[in-house]
C-alpha cells in the first residue's frame, strides 16, 4: 500500500471561554488545566495521525475568543481546510454566536460558500450537569447551515475530542481513496489506432 502524507490546517474559533484551548490541549498533549488564562492572538500546534495508512498532520490554530482580539486572529483564518466551530453547552449565548463566528470565517478567509465548506461543530463542556443548549437544538443548527457533523465533547473528561479533530481528516482520505477506486482511465493512448487515411486536418 502507498503511503501519503498530507497536512491540514484546522482553525478553532468560538466565544471566549467555551474551552477551544482546552481541547488542543487535551488532544495534543491530553492534558486539561482547570484554571487556563485567555489566549491572546494565535497559538498554532501539529499532530500527527495515521489514517488508513495516510500520514496526516493537523496543524490546529487555536484563535482568542475574546472580541479584543479580533483583529490579532482574523490574519490567520486564510488557507484553512476545516474550522471547528466551538460553543459550550453550558452557555447558550455562545451557541447564539455561531452565526457570526462562521460569518466572520467567511469574510477572513474569503470562503465563498459557506454552506459548502468543512466546517465542524463542537458543543464542549458536556460533562456539566447544567446544560442550556440541547443536543437536539445544536443537531437542529447543524441541519440548518449545511448538515455540519456535530460533536458533543469534553476537553475535562476527554469524550470525543479526537473524533472531532479527526472528523475532516478521515473524511478526506476515505473519499480520496473512494475517487481513487471509482476513477476511470482516460488520459491513456491507444497507440495501436490507425492513422486518418487522407492525413486531412480538423
Ligand atoms: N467543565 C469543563 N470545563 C472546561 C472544559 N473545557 C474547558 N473548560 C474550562 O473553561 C475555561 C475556559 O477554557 P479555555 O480553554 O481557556 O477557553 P477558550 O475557548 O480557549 O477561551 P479564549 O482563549 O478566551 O478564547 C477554563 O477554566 C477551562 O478549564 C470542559 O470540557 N469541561
Ligand atoms: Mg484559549
Amino acid at each position: 500500500m502507498t503511503t501519503k502524507s498530507s497536512l491540514l490546517k484546522v482553525i478553532l474559533l468560538g466565544d471566549g471561554g467555551v474551552g477551544k484551548s482546552s481541547l488542543m490541549n487535551r488532544y495534543v498533549s491530553n492534558k486539561f488545566d482547570s484554571h487556563l488564562f485567555h489566549t491572546i492572538g494565535v497559538e498554532f500546534l501539529n499532530k500527527e495521525l495515521e489514517v488508513d495508512g495516510h500520514t496526516v498532520t493537523l496543524q490546529i490554530w487555536d484563535t482568542a475568543g475574546q472580541e479584543r482580539f479580533r483583529s490579532l486572529r482574523t490574519p490567520f483564518y486564510r488557507g484553512s481546510d476545516c474550522c471547528l466551530l466551538t460553543f459550550s453547552v453550558e452557555d447558550n449565548q455562545s451557541f447564539l454566536n455561531l452565526n457570526n463566528w462562521k460569518k466572520e470565517f467567511a469574510y477572513y478567509a474569503d470562503v465563498r460558500d459557506p454552506d459548502k465548506f468543512s466546517f465542524v461543530v463542537l458543543g464542549n463542556k458536556v460533562d456539566v450537569a447544567e446544560r442550556q443548549v440541547s443536543m437536539e437544538e445544536a443537531q437542529r443548527w447543524c441541519q440548518e447551515n449545511g448538515g455540519y457533523p456535530y460533536f458533543e465533547t469534553s476537553a475535562k473528561d476527554a469524550t470525543n475530542v479526537s473524533a472531532a479533530f479527526e472528523e475532516e481528516a478521515v473524511r478526506r482520505v476515505l473519499s480520496s481513496e473512494d475517487r481513487a477506486e471509482h476513477l476511470l482511465p482516460t488520459d491513456t493512448v491507444d497507440l495501436r489506432r490507425k492513422p486518418r487515411a487522407n492525413g486531412s486536418c480538423c
